[in-house]
């Protein structure tokens, strides 16, 4: 891992390591040979640290995410993802688009994960309860998916993961479907819950904004192979307010910096693609 020093440590992270990753590398077989996807990554992931990951399309970042939630095996290496105390680690995933039961009922499908784990009645009603509130969905309750926008859809997905109560959570694009005004309020939503909740968040966006917006460590890959090009701490002091942080000076300067890693990947993984296809 290529830590930036010159930035300051995450004012939120805790000092143990929730995930550690030792020369991980997937190599997917094709029909055209071995695919190199994932190239080595060694990365320390605090407790109840928000970790971004940015990359140019294609550079394995959901391979990586997959292989977390146990979805996708590693060639070699190494993953240790610690246990919670009396417990095992668990995970939830929310994917970018719909990952909702059209069939259930907002309600029906934030308590889904609590169902299916048998949790106690009271225990349900509380944590689903709890969390339709903190996303605004209450009064929505008794609604199918088909009946709401795409923002209050992924408002349930955010409130299902969190009422599992998972050790991580695994976020795939989740907001890269949604227009920007819908998108600046749930990043907020995600922020207040996250604050009470504190979980280890690792999340993946196309978005540098987002990235430095949400996160305390920020992971930039490689284009293919995915390779872990800079990891940098964020050097924003927590609560923040999307807008009023956007606005400040320093903000613009750290969002550069991120870009000028990511530059060259794009260009990069651009390079790839019309080789591959010319
Ligand atoms: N099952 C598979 N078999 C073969 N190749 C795969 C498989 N899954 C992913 N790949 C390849 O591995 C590379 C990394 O894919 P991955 O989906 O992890 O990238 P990504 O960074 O998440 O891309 P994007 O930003 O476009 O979603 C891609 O070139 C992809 O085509």
């Amino acid at each position: 891992m290529s830590t930036d020093a010159a930035t300051a440590a995450p004012a939120t992270a805790g000092t143990d390591v929730k995930i550690r990753l030792k020369n991980l590398t997937k190599t997917f077989e094709t029909k055209r040979g071995p695919f190199l996807a994932l190239d080595n990554l060694t990365l320390d992931i605090p407790t109840g640290c928000f970790f971004m990951i940015v990359g140019p399309s294609g550079c394995g970042k959901t391979t990586l995410l997959r292989i977390l939630a146990g979805l996708e095996t590693h060639t070699s290496g190494t993953v240790e993802i610690s246990k919670p105390a009396g417990g095992r680690p668990s995970n939830s995933m929310i994917f970018q688009g719909d990952s909702l039961f059209p069939w259930m009922t907002v309600w029906e499908n934030a308590a889904y994960g609590l169902n299916m784990r048998h949790k106690p009645k009271t225990e349900i009603k509380d944590r689903v309860g709890f969390f339709l509130g903190r996303t605004g969905m209450t009064r929505f309750a008794d609604h199918y998916p088909h009946q709401l926008s795409g923002g209050m859809r992924q408002r349930v997905s955010i409130c299902r993961a969190f009422a599992n109560d998972p050790d991580i959570l695994l976020m795939d694009e989740p907001f890269s479907a949604l227009d920007e005004q819908n998108k600046v309020l749930l990043q907020e939503e995600l922020l207040k819950i996250w604050e009470e909740t504190r979980k280890t968040v690792l999340f993946i966006t196309h978005s540098v904004d987002e990235a430095v917006t949400l996160g305390d460590r920020i992971m930039v890959m490689s284009a293919h192979p995915g390779r872990d090009k800079a990891t940098l701490d964020v050097p924003f002091e927590r609560p923040r307010e999307v807008l009023e942080l956007r606005a400040r000076p320093e903000y613009g300067e750290f969002v550069y910096k991120i870009w000028s890693y990511l530059r060259e990947e794009v260009h990069r993984a651009r390079a790839q693609d019309e080789g591959s296809s010319s």
